[in-house]
């Protein structure tokens, strides 16, 4: 049996993991864990799930050590915000426990300091913006069409349910790292990020982040080649939370061969 420890368990993909693991025959849920200061710590976990009392109380990530030690968590899995997820990265780590890491938004020296904890600790990990497999494959698109398309003007659209706090979405600055490596340019020297007033002629060079909010869109994902009397548009839309949430029980059956102290990611995962 896996034994898992879920950070944001009462959270939107937090509460649909504590469920999906109590479905599964080879793993879990030992540990629930709600933000400082928690109203809702001493609940179980099963509430916020939909699925009843499995016997695992909210606890206080104040107290993650003792909550680790004593549930015997093997891994913990952590969807919540960046500045919190930071911090869970570095004492998890520090308590020898695996991680399975899905929230985005990180700084880039928050992301170095978390692979840094990961490498310190020597502990497993798989850490991505996106668990779908859908993402993962429209990743591997960007990449071999990118060099082809090298002279079109690219740009990156997302779009998220209003509840959504980081803009662009971890997965949309997945995408322009891949396409910003291919090109050869450096991200910092090419991202627009939106675009408003007399801004000028668009440069061959830049790539426009674009970022809608809405309702309760799951994800959206498009990147534009547009050139000269044709554009070609590839998209990825997740329709339900499920296809990250599935992503995230591969995860955790894979993570304990992963290789110690190193960063791993959903293409680890998949061997795509
Ligand atoms: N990689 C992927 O495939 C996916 C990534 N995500 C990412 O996952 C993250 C969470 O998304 P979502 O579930 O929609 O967000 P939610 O706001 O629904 O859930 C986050 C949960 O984390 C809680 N929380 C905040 N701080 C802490 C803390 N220090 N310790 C424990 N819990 C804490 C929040 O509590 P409170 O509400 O009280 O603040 C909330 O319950 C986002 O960064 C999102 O972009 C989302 C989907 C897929
Ligand atoms: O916040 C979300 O909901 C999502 N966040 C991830 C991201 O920022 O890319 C993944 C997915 O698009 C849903």
């Amino acid at each position: 049996m896996i034994k898992v420890a879920v950070t944001g368990a009462a959270g939107r993909m937090g509460s649909g993991i504590v469920k999906k693991i109590n479905e599964q025959e080879d793993m879990e849920v030992v540990a629930a864990i709600e933000m400082p200061d928690t109203p809702l710590a001493g609940k179980d976990a099963g509430e916020f799930a939909g699925i009843g009392p499995i016997g695992v109380e909210i606890s206080d990530s104040k107290d993650l050590e003792e909550t680790l030690k004593s549930s015997g968590a093997e891994v913990l899995v952590d969807f919540t915000i960046a500045p919190a997820s930071a911090e869970t990265i570095k004492r998890t780590a520090a308590c020898g426990v695996n991680l399975i890491v899905g929230t985005t938004g990180f700084t880039e020296e928050q992301s170095k300091n978390n692979a840094d904890e990961i490498k310190k600790n020597n502990v497993k990990s798989v850490i991505t913006t996106n668990f779908s497999i859908g993402v993962n494959v429209f990743w591997k698109v960007l990449k071999d069409l990118t060099p082809i398309l090298n002279d079109f003007d690219i740009e990156i659209i997302e779009a998220h349910h209003n509840q959504k706090q980081d803009a662009p979405s971890g997965t949309a600055m997945t995408a322009f790292e891949i396409i910003s490596n291919q090109l050869g340019r450096n991200p910092e020297d090419i991202g627009v990020y939106g675009r408003k007033g007399h801004v000028g002629k668009r440069t061959p060079e830049e790539i426009g982040l674009h970022s809608i909010r809405g309702g309760d869109i799951v994800g959206d994902h498009t990147v534009l080649y547009v050139g000269d009397g044709e554009r070609l548009e590839i998209k990825h839309q997740a329709h339900t939370r499920q296809v990250f949430i599935s992503g995230v029980i591969r995860a955790l059956r894979y993570v304990n061969s992963a290789e110690p102290g190193k960063v791993s990611t959903i293409n680890d995962v998949l061997g795509i």
